[in-house]
């Protein structure tokens, strides 16, 4: 499938990013890869009707506040109330075999262990790419997180397939219940975060040469 680019970018966009509307999938991979016509499942949710491009669920922000973890850089913050469980947005990069995976990228994540790949966003992808972790910006913890999902692709000669994907979703209120923290959703203007997970800050901490 040829790699579409938009040609309205999100605001502040980095001139040096690709900004992608799909996966790159570059040879040897091939859609097939990423085509298992899995069943849309509570675990596996079908995205339907996808966002659009650029996404109005989110905007590209510059962090100035100098206490912020991540100040001179970028987060992505909510244009609007995101209900909990709500899906956000795609993580969209470079599809890759996770074996061959830069072990320096900041934007790496696994799309699927048995398939062994995964999408990396330095060089291309979308406003995902700007998520920050919650660690040093949100005491409550995440607000979303990454979730795998499928969405529904043309496939040449007519028809449909789905196609994994990783979708950014709104933390859902798990067993702790509607009224938590944790299930109220993201109120319009919040930082959109994750949990990147131990492991890379763990993996960033050894590059450091701190214990
Ligand atoms: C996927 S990028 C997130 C977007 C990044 N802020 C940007 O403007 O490109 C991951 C990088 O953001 C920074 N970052 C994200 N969350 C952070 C946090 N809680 N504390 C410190 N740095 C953070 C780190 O430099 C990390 O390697």
């Amino acid at each position: 499938m040829p790699q579409r680019q938009s040609t309205s970018l999100p605001k502040n966009w980095p001139k040096d990013i690709i900004f992608l509307t799909t996966l790159h999938i570059p040879l040897p991979l091939t859609p097939a890869s990423v085509q298992r016509q899995p069943t849309p499942s509570p675990t596996l949710p079908l995205v339907n009707p996808v966002p659009l491009v650029p996404n109005p669920n989110v905007r590209i922000t510059p962090i100035t506040t100098p206490a912020h973890p991540a100040y001179t850089q970028h987060g992505l913050f909510s244009t609007r109330a995101l209900p909990p469980s709500s899906f956000i947005i795609f993580y969209l990069g470079t599809l890759h075999p996770s074996s061959t995976a830069d072990p320096t990228s900041n934007y790496d994540l696994s799309l699927d262990r048995e398939l062994d790949l995964s999408i990396d966003a330095t060089r291309r992808g979308n406003e995902a790419r700007f998520i920050n972790d919650y660690r040093g910006v949100r005491p409550d913890g995440p607000n979303a997180e990454f979730r795998d999902c499928l969405v529904e692709v043309a496939v040449p000669g007519g028809g449909k397939t789905c196609e994994r994907r990783i979708g950014v979703f709104v933390l859902g209120p798990g067993k702790a219940g509607a009224k938590s923290k944790r299930g109220r959703g993201i109120a319009k203007g919040e930082e959109i975060v994750v949990s990147y997970g131990k492991g890379f800050w763990n993996a960033r901490k050894d590059e450091d040469g701190e214990e």
